[in-house]
């Protein structure tokens, strides 16, 4: 690759979420290393005169991630030698993206606990890290869960030296001598193993993803499915309702695996690093126990670790009905780390302001749609919808627009004809969600005339762009560059 395209590719990663403490100031170590006589050992400097520390060393690795939480969090922090240590601007990236999910009205912001918001911690581990930047950064109420007695006596004890938070987070075990199959197989008594290598349309995914030069790579074959203890299913409680879960799963399926990177010492039991069939047969069985639980909780999300488990995740999401999948990417050090989320809320509808009902161009992104409906599908959808109610519509495939102009009467007939439809209550097809709006009917023109034109961005995204061509009077143009 020109180092043109590598200076490129640098430069479009993804950098440190912009609400993170450590976005603008980076951990100081000199600083850290005077303040706090335990961390000072770990710090040296380098022939440029830079304070650094070794990161293949456990110890200073525990050793910053505690000096940083009471420092920076004023959060009292341990964990036992070997297990897993987390960097703390990188989990503090996460914590913000779903702050963002939460705030964002992709789906309505209310949440069903009054103005708290509860997460549910899938694997808290001993060190119990997300409850705890989670509760002390944003106020949030957690339930962490895990199964390992080590994780759980730790994780209690990381709380209990917190009294000002600790109120806001319950520790749970999980039962870790049962072992579940998946809702699948015991309904057909057939493993994911036997899909997992089949995208939507039943073709192969090809392993030969170009993965980050940094992201972990698994064997070709490391694709069977969790047997596991429960995971969300038979954990959480009947009536219990939570804002979103998050995970950092184990991501491996042997330990030979998670020794890949050493360049970095952050310990990590097999426990904490393993199962079968590793983080694609466990994020696997969060989204089919999000079947389940549907609107339990109204996000569901995970980490990803490897991009070819993303785009085969994201593809199954998609045949389970999710009203929404979004993803980011964290950048840590010197991995890639994805971030999935999806949902069963139905999308919020968006309230328009006469302001934005005036504008003459629109355009939005529908995202969630299936993988096989392209952006000619849609036009012609556009087409076929306007048509039916005597509109006339030009379709150009070459410029994948179409052009559409309808009289007053056409106008007030389709937007009767969509309140009745949304009011009707939510629908599982996401296009049919995405597109729905209510509207104002007191529109009194002769004719309006728009272009409305679809472009894929990626598989699943299309671009939707809307512009007004000719318009005898005030007309609801929004709502109808939406309808289609
Ligand atoms: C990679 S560690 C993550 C620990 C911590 N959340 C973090 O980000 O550093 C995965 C954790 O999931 C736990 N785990 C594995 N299977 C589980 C299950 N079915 N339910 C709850 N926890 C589980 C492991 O014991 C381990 O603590």
């Amino acid at each position: 690759m020109g180092s043109k395209k590598r200076r490129r590719r640098r430069e479009e990663r993804p950098t440190i979420h912009p609400k993170n403490k450590y976005s603008e100031n980076p951990p100081d170590f000199a600083l850290l290393a005077s303040l706090y006589p335990s961390f000072e050992p770990f710090v040296f400097y380098s022939r440029d005169g830079r304070p650094r520390i070794d990161w293949t060393d456990f110890n200073a690795t525990r050793e910053l991630t505690r000096v940083l939480l009471l420092h920076d969090h004023g959060l009292n922090w341990w964990i036992p030698d070997g297990q897993l240590c987390p960097t703390v601007p990188n989990r503090s990236n996460y914590i913000h993206w779903i702050e963002d999910l939460l705030s964002s009205n992709i789906i309505p912001t209310t949440s069903r606990n009054g103005d708290k918001v509860k997460g549910f911690d899938i694997g808290t581990g001993a060190n119990c890290i997300y409850p705890l930047l989670g509760a002390s950064l944003l106020g949030w109420s957690f339930v962490g869960s895990d199964m390992t007695d080590v994780a759980l006596e730790w994780a209690e004890k990381n709380v209990k030296s917190n009294p000002h938070i600790s109120e806001l987070i319950e520790i749970r075990k999980v039962d870790n001598s049962e072992s579940t199959p998946s809702i699948q197989e015991s309904l057909t008594g057939k493993s994911v193993q036997d899909e997992s290598n089949m995208d939507m349309s039943g073709h192969m995914d090809e392993e030969a993803e170009p993965s980050s030069s940094s992201s972990f790579n698994l064997p070709a074959g490391a694709q069977s499915s969790y047997h596991g203890p429960p995971v969300l299913v038979g954990v959480v409680r009947d009536g219990e309702q939570f804002d979103f879960c998050i995970c950092n799963p184990p991501f491996f399926e042997s330990m030979e695996e998670a020794g890949l990177n050493p360049k970095t010492s952050c310990g990590g039991t097999p426990e904490e690093m393993v199962c079968s069939g590793g983080e694609r047969a466990f994020i696997t069985r969060i989204i089919e126990d999000s079947v389940a639980l549907k609107q339990t909780f109204r996000w569901y999300t995970s980490m990803v670790g490897r991009k070819s488990n993303l785009k085969f995740l994201i593809s199954k999401l998609r045949k389970v009905g999710v009203t929404i999948v979004k993803t980011t990417e964290f950048v840590q050090g010197q991995t890639c780390r994805w971030g999935l989320a999806w949902s069963f809320v139905p999308p919020a509808r968006k309230i328009i302001s006469p302001h934005v009902a005036e504008k003459k161009n629109l355009s939005f992104m529908l995202e969630g749609v299936q993988r096989q409906f392209s952006a000619l599908d849609v036009l012609q959808s556009i087409e076929t919808f306007f048509s039916a109610s005597g509109a006339s519509c030009k379709l150009n495939a070459s410029s994948f627009t179409v052009n559409i102009t309808v009289s007053n009467d056409q106008c007030n007939t389709i937007l009767k004809n969509e309140v009745n439809r949304v009011d009707e209550g939510p629908t599982s097809k996401h296009l049919e969600e995405t597109s729905s709006s209510s509207s104002c009917l007191n529109a009194s023109s002769t004719s309006l005339s728009f272009r409305t034109a679809v472009f894929q961005q990626i598989p699943g995204t299309l671009l939707v762009q809307g512009s007004l061509l000719h318009k005898d009077n005030p007309l609801p143009v929004r709502e109808f560059m939406c309808l289609g």
